[in-house]
């Protein structure tokens, strides 16, 4: 289906966000400027963009997590902006699946447990057991299920992190250097997970330092000075 005539799963509308800089509070640094993007159901999207341009800055003002100066983000037919806390933290948990640069699993849930939460948060019915175990064998963790996150290399946490934000089917991944602690090969295979899971319903919205990453998705932006500049 073309892109333009997909449902849109999310759009952000003249997004505004500073922030200060150092103890000085009169000194402000912009890190979305009048920032606009349309998500359309089917589109993967890679966002590239030098180091500290406000890049997680952004996937954390899509999330609802956090909040702009100005502008209006609407997710499955909501206005983000009017949702109170419990409305966004339950929007994310239904439909949003969330990789953090820094991982964020939870300390004290084995990796299958880190894995499965969003399902047992959602009240959903494991039906994804043989598919997971599949998942986690083609990443090479299957063998890790039963240990905790501080007994895993970084790169074995990122992929945990990728199962658990892919586990409850969400209508919009968001991914934030999902293959930056791993490996050219294991990068390969984390991307081909990732964009395999973009189904007609959903998206994915993946931030990257990687050219070869960027290639696989279906529209290209470069954040520069606050806004999106598409590349293709
Ligand atoms: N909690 C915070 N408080 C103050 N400044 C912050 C905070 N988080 C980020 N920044 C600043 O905001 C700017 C954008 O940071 P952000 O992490 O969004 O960039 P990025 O493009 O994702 O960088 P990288 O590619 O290095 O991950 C940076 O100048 C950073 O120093």
């Amino acid at each position: 289906m073309p892109k333009d005539e997909a449902q849109v799963v999310l759009t952000a509308d003249n997004l505004n966000k500073s922030i200060q800089q150092g103890d000085d509070s009169h000194q402000q640094q912009t890190i979305l400027n009048n920032l606009s993007l349309t998500v359309h159901a089917g589109e993967s999207i890679a966002i590239l963009g030098r180091s500290g341009t406000g890049k997680s800055t952004l996937l954390n003002a899509l999330a609802g997590i956090t909040p702009v100066d100005k502008g209006n983000i609407t997710f499955c037919g909501k206005t983000v902006n009017q949702l109170t806390e419990r409305e966004k933290t339950l929007m994310r948990r239904e439909n949003i699946g969330y990789i953090f640069q820094f991982f964020n699993l939870v300390p004290t849930l084995t990796v299958k447990e880190n894995i499965l939460l969003p399902l047992q948060l959602n009240k959903q019915y494991n039906t994804a057991d043989q598919q997971l175990n599949q998942q986690l064998s083609q990443l090479g963790i299957k063998r890790l299920e039963d240990r905790y996150p501080q007994q895993l290399s970084g790169g074995e946490q990122q992929r945990v992190a990728i199962l658990r934000a892919l586990i409850h089917r969400p209508k919009l991944i968001l991914a934030d250097e999902p293959t930056g602690s791993l490996d050219l090969e294991t990068g390969n295979q984390v991307a081909e997970i990732l964009f395999n899971s973009v189904t007609e319903d959903s998206a994915l919205i993946v931030v990257t330092h990687s050219e070869e990453i960027a290639a696989r998705a279906q529209t290209v932006y470069r954040l520069v000075n606050g806004k999106l500049v598409q590349e293709k």
